[in-house]
């Protein structure tokens, strides 16, 4: 197959498509912002069909066009599977664009490549959003998507909940592959360990891995499956270290035999932990139902590659047990939510709020002397068991290629990154939340700083700590807990049973 030139896109490596224009829909709302550009709600005009249309955002025409969109296109093209969205076109536009609301795209009007999409009526992070909905365990038992992915050779390399779509039928579908990539079974060739969502980042690649797997994706898998069951995302780091840190607090810190090559890691040196941290996730999570624990166990293993397997994950005793998985189309309809929307309404509502807030103290100023308010000491109810809304905290952006497109490449050795514009500093000082990245800038890790945990109180790490998880033996806990969960783990019950296809 022929290759692309710099900043070229290679036709010939695209799918057929792309002779349609985009005036073949009519836009109906946006209902998502993505770093690669913005996702419409759309009527196919003739058909009356709703779909996704998914602008490739041209920031920068000079580098051409976007080889993280090239990598979506080649890869959702030779995936075709009910939990991986399916793109359905390319279309074009070559004069100037209105938006929904028909405002001409200001300086963007040059006309653009939009990838089209089968509508889904909810991301996993919308959904969740959502006042009064409560996830039930069937809902979220899902890796069928991503065990496809794997046996084609495909890292999907960003899964987190804005890019796990849900339709009304209650299916879930695997989206936004701009981050995905083939790889080999053998790890020969080198991949950036910048990819990733940080809250939903392997330490291995945190530690500087490389040479990765299919282990990366299903760490991230861990970390929503406890999300879910939690109600609020499990690691919420505010940098590189601070993520890895949180990490070894859950996990335990790496030792010879939770993870016997993790000293050998790239960066360990610069991000070993200075105290040895015993394993606690049976003893954090102690809520949780211990099918889900016991597979919680063995998708958050430190050592990759004592991490379970999509196809192991899906024989867990969990989705085998009582409550088994319900019929999807039984599950309730909800109106559409999309992270964005979600986060929009929320933004209006409390505009909404402080200036009823607003109008309300002015009124009480005017007319009465309000006592102090008392408190009464009580906290706010938390969220706990498996049935709670995922809270509206949101995670740094994923790491990946910045400069995104065939030629020049900028930026901070070790990959590119996957920023915004706007956003140059690097995925350190970068978030969504507001939050706040543990360098000020540079390469990651620092050239020539001391570890970043000294002076945290941690000690050298020993050879002692959490026993073997998956492939090791079974989890020997010394803690039960007050819920009577068993204090070994049983380890993820093998069925041949076949899944996708293969
Ligand atoms: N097929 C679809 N149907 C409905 N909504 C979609 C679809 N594809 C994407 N979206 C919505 O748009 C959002 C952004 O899409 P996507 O993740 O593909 O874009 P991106 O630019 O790669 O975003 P990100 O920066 O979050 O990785 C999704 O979180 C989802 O809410």
């Amino acid at each position: 197959m022929a290759s692309a030139a710099a900043g070229q896109i290679n036709t010939e490596e695209l799918p057929s498509w792309g002779s349609r224009s985009v005036d073949c829909f009519e836009k109906l709302e946006q209902i998502g912002e993505g770093t690669y550009g913005q996702v419409f709600m759309a009527r196919e005009t003739r058909t009356g069909e709703i779909v996704a249309l998914k602008k490739i955002r041209m920031d920068n025409e000079k580098e051409g066009f976007p080889i993280t969109a090239i990598r979506e296109i080649k890869i959702l093209k030779r995936l075709h599977h009910e939990n991986v969205v399916k793109l359905k076109e390319i279309v074009t536009s070559t004069g100037p664009e209105g938006d929904e609301q028909g405002n001409q795209d200001g300086n963007k009007s040059k006309g653009g490549i939009y990838m089209v999409f089968e509508y889904m009526d909810h991301d996993l992070t919308g959904l969740a959003d959502r006042p009064g909905l409560r996830f039930t365990v069937p809902q979220i038992k899902l890796l069928t998507g991503l065990h496809y992915c794997h046996v084609n050779q495909v890292l999907h390399r960003d899964i987190k909940g804005s890019n796990l779509l849900i339709d009304n039928e209650g299916k879930l579908k695997l989206a936004d592959f701009g981050l995905a990539r083939s790889f080999c079974s053998n790890h020969e060739g080198n991949l950036t360990n910048r990819v990733i969502t940080l809250w939903y980042r392997p330490p291995e690649l945190l530690l500087g891995a490389t040479k990765y797997g299919p282990a990366v994706d299903i760490w991230s898998v861990g970390c929503i499956f406890a999300e879910l069951l939690h109600g609020k995302p499990i690691l919420q780091g505010r940098s590189e270290p601070d993520q890895l840190n949180k990490i070894f607090e859950l996990c335990g810190s790496p030792d010879e035999i939770n993870w016997p090559d993790g000293s050998k890691s790239p960066w360990y040196n610069n991000f070993k932990p200075t105290r040895t941290m015993k394993r606690r996730v049976r003893e954090i999570f102690r809520h949780f139902d211990s099918h889900a624990l016991d597979l919680l166990d063995h998708l958050l293993a430190l050592d990759p590659s004592q991490r379970c397997t999509a196809k192991q994950a899906l024989d867990a005793e969990y989705f085998w047990a009582d409550p088994l998985p319900c019929d999807p189309k039984s599950l309730p309809k909800y109106e559409s939510s999309h992270e964005f929307q979600t986060k929009k309404k929320k933004q209006q509502r409390r505009q909404t709020e402080e200036i009823t807030k607003g109008s309300k103290s002015q009124h009480y100023h005017k007319h009465y002397r309000l006592p102090p308010i008392q408190h009464t000491g009580q906290a706010p109810p938390q969220w706990y068991g498996p049935n709670h809304p995922i809270n509206d905290a949101q995670p740094p952006l994923s790491a990946g290629p910045s400069h995104h497109h065939y030629g020049k490449l900028h930026g901070p050795p070790g990959g590119p990154s996957r920023y915004p514009p706007g956003n140059q500093g690097g995925p350190y000082h970068l978030n969504r939340g507001g939050q706040v990245g543990g360098y000020s800038g540079g390469p990651y890790p620092p050239q020539g700083r001391a570890p970043p945990y000294a002076g945290s109180g941690m000690a050298a790490p020993s050879s002692r700590g959490a026993p073997g998880v998956y492939g090791v033996g079974p989890p020997n806990y010394s803690q039960t807990n007050q819920y009577g969960i068993p204090a070994a783990g049983r380890g993820v019950n093998i069925r041949n049973q076949q899944y996708g296809r293969q």
